[in-house]
């Protein structure tokens, strides 16, 4: 039977845990992975106060003028730094070339926060991918939070990786040379209360998959939320657990399994009408990329001896920028 809901997953024993115990956390995630692209994990080991500092942080930026925060705008489509307003994005336009209508949240990005020696880091092949960060004079803290905050991310994707190597029957360690220096971005997003009705089809994040390896989306339970489109086409919401972390994959890791698992669908949508001020959210969203220069080829225990993979190799630094410069207005 196939998962149709997001399952909770505690992931606690993983780091410390007997064989045994890693194994049953790794059948766990494969299940999630193959039938739905999304699971919520538990015992993730970040701390509560670190979340919060950086959802005070956040929303202090937003609260500023748009002048203020214009100041920090994203520089050019392909470079995946700094503050998108509302609706200069869409991101449904991946997969779907009409969508149109502008995504009724603003954003705040950033990517790395420590940068790999200089020759690897502003190589050619390296594109934008260490882009300077654009860091917003106020409020003043954001900077150091936001970073500690990245740094803390890098090291639970490493985890969930690990994760993902021994669910897919590969070694733990399969991944690690490939994400040490990864290309990953943390993005913050805040979706206003709602007065206004919306223009028919624009919603507050159109349907789209993400781009990378993983996500890790830490969001609030607010009206107007994320759903994901299950294995028979039925939109359902993600729990929002608490304390939990939202996880999925993105296409390229998808790509990477040989659709072994699956890049889901998934979308904001807004809230009912008169729902008032208190359906104002906001989403802490960590999108893990591996390093510029790994090559997504098959993965080998995903396909069958003598089968033919389904997709070239690609570098993860080539395939995201494409990914990224499609869904800017
Ligand atoms: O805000 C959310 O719950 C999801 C956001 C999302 O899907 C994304 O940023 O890719
Ligand atoms: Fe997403």
């Amino acid at each position: 039977m196939k998962l149709l809901q997001v399952p909770v997953i505690d992931i606690s024993a993983f780091s410390a845990g007997t064989a045994e115990e890693k194994q049953h956390i790794a059948r766990q995630v494969d299940q999630a992975c193959r039938d739905i692209g999304f699971l919520v994990i538990s015992g993730h080991g970040v701390s509560p106060e670190r979340i919060a500092d950086m959802r005070r942080v956040s929303r202090a930026f937003f609260d500023l003028p748009h002048a203020e925060k214009a100041r920090v705008a994203r520089p050019a489509p392909d470079v995946t730094r700094g503050y998108i307003g509302m609706e200069e994005e869409s991101v449904g336009r991946l997969r779907d070339a009409n969508a149109k209508a502008g995504d009724l949240n603003e954003s705040l990005m950033i990517g790395p926060v420590d940068l790999p020696p200089a020759a690897y880091a502003f190589a050619p092949e390296a594109g934008k991918h260490f882009a300077p960060n654009l860091w917003p004079e106020q409020p003043a803290e954001l900077r150091e939070v936001w970073s500690a905050y990245y740094r803390e991310m890098g090291k639970l994707a490493q985890t969930l990786m690990r994760i993902f190597a021994l669910g897919l029957g590969l070694e733990e360690t399969f991944f690690d040379d490939k994400i040490d220096r990864h290309i990953s971005r943390l993005r913050v997003r805040n979706y206003p209360a709602q007065i206004a009705q919306p223009v028919p089809g624009q919603i507050r994040a159109g349907a789209h998959s993400d781009y990378g390896s993983l996500t890790i989306l830490a969001a609030e339970d607010r009206p107007g939320g994320l759903q994901v489109c299950n294995a028979e086409g039925v939109w359902v919401d993600v729990p929002i657990v608490p304390d939990c972390y939202i996880i999925n994959i993105g296409d390229l890791m998808a790509r990477w399994t040989n659709d072994t698992w699956v890049s889901t669908l998934h979308r904001v949508v807004n809230p009912p009408a008169g729902s008032g001020e208190d359906s104002r959210r906001q989403s802490l969203v960590f999108f893990h990329n591996p390093n510029y220069d790994a090559e997504i080829s098959c993965i080998p225990t995903c396909r069958a001896e003598g089968e033919v993979p389904r997709y070239q190799p690609i570098t993860s630094g080539e395939y995201l920028r494409n990914a990224f410069v499609t869904t800017q207005n």
